[in-house]
């Protein structure tokens, strides 16, 4: 078992550089299969998720590498295969996104199911249709589907509800489809904005990313080439709000602050002193943190992922918060653990409701999901005593080095290791 103890440490204080985005690096590097040349990526970060994607490369034939100077390259030149194995699609969310990249290339695709951070329902309904609205036919078996196509051809692709998934695997598919393929009511994230630009680079014709109705022209042939990941936004969203949880002072640097506007304005709402420039945002926790409203909504709204950080901050402020989840309306396995810390939350419906200010005692909990251990480590910041989080391997699905980037601004964050008689037995077995 393995858990990360957080340690009364005070204000956090200084600079951290922000990676690039794990959620636009899952799409980067599936996308890179759709090329006939060799791919660089620069900036993907050191994630388990992204160590998977590696492992699924070597299956099908997608020879990735990592250089010393951290830059990625693909060459998907001799992919020989189509099939991804069923417990690695599993064993993260974005594995989806081979199915639309690959299906492209190679007419018939299968892969698990995916997996990633449980929130009771996380439906896929929007990427089979649009799948099928290019020609594809959908199977269905017990832990994977198939996607087959003689021939994708343009089609108009209305989403029944704004999904980034699904708006990049449309996007995937149609890039190398016959003809035009029109999306409407389409999802206007960052990172479906990466992966056209990123895709545009190799020679797609994708135009309208960013707006919510998008145009892409069927290419035959892509070529190689290089791109740059942005920033994770969420990542930089979660080291904001822990200036605001120990009254500390905290500059994000390498981020793009209008991906953060909404995360900024909340800040702003909350009490928190906001400065930013270019490329750096900088929080000032002032002492006191106002109660407020939050709806977590799709980009450019108050981000899902960073809903459960900011229920760990809102847990310090005067008053009553509401936080409104409106994406993953089961998004509150936080709660309970923040409970056993002593914060007053109640959950009715998609909603929580807070009752601020109650001083946080630490205590061990259980990260279930990637941002539910951001939510816990703020927690721990704000706590007396020792916080202990089990579940670490979910940080480690969004994280590159989460000790070492909090431990550089003040924080004591430790990573510690016991053998359990349930380890013991599974290592017997190995
Ligand atoms: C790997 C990755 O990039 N993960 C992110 C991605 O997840 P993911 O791609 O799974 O999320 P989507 O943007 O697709 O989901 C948005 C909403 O659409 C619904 N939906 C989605 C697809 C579908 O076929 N049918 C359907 O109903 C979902 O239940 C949800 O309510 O966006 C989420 C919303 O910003 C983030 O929390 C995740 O961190
Ligand atoms: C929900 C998340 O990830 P995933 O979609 O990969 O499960 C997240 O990054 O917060």
């Amino acid at each position: 078992m393995r858990w990360i103890e957080v340690e009364p440490a005070g204000p956090l204080n200084g600079c951290v550089h922000i990676p690039g985005s794990k959620n636009s690096s899952l799409a980067l590097l599936a996308a890179a299969s759709l090329a006939d040349g060799l791919v660089t990526l620069e900036g993907i970060p050191n994630i388990d998720d992204v160590k998977l994607i590696a492992q699924i490369g070597k299956d099908i034939g997608l020879m990735i590498t990592r250089r010393p100077s951290g830059e990625i390259v693909l060459d998907p030149r001799y992919i020989h295969s189509a099939i991804i194995d069923p417990g690695k699609a599993s064993a993260y969310r974005a594995s989806y996104y081979f199915a639309g990249a690959l299906l492209a290339k190679f007419g018939r695709v299968t892969v698990g199911f995916p997996g990633g951070d449980n929130f009771v329902s996380r439906p896929i309904d929007q990427h089979m249709k649009a799948f099928q609205a290019l020609g594809a036919t959908v199977e269905f078996r017990e832990d994977h589907y198939i996607i087959e196509a003689k021939m994708l051809r343009g089609a108009d692709i209305y989403f029944d509800t704004v999904t980034s998934g699904a708006t990049i695997n449309a996007i995937l598919a149609a890039v190398r489809a016959q003809g035009r393929t029109n999306l409407y009511h389409a999802a206007v994230d960052p990172e479906v904005v990466d992966t056209a630009a990123f895709l545009n680079g190799l020679g797609a014709r994708i135009y309208g990313a960013g707006t919510d109705r998008i145009r892409i022209e069927g290419v035959p042939y892509l070529d190689g080439g290089r791109h740059a990941v942005i920033p994770d936004r969420l990542v930089a969203g979660a080291f904001l709000m822990s200036a605001g949880i120990t009254g500390g002072t905290v500059t994000v640097k390498d981020v793009i602050p209008e991906h953060l506007g909404a995360c900024i304005a909340k800040l702003s709402e909350a009490g928190l002193e906001m400065e930013w420039d270019e490329n750096s945002i900088t929080a000032r926790g002032m002492g006191q943190i106002r109660a407020t409203r939050v709806r977590a909504t799709m980009y450019p709204g108050f981000a899902t992922d960073l809903q459960q950080p900011m229920t760990a901050l809102l847990t310090q402020a005067k008053g009553k918060s509401i936080v409104t989840e409106r994406v993953y309306p089961n998004r509150f396995n936080h709660v309970p653990q923040l409970r056993r810390m002593g914060a007053e939350i109640e959950v009715r419906g998609e909603s929580a409701f807070i009752q601020g200010g109650r001083p946080l005692v630490g205590d061990w909990v259980h990260a279930t999901d990637v941002r539910a251990g951001t939510c816990l480590v703020l927690a721990g910041l704000a706590a007396e005593g020792c916080t202990r989080i089990t579940g670490v391997e979910h940080l480690e699905r969004g994280y590159e080095d989460v000790i070492g980037s909090f431990d550089a601004l003040g924080a004591k964050l430790s990573l510690h290791e016991r053998e359990t008689e349930q380890d013991s037995r599974a290592a017997g077995m190995a």
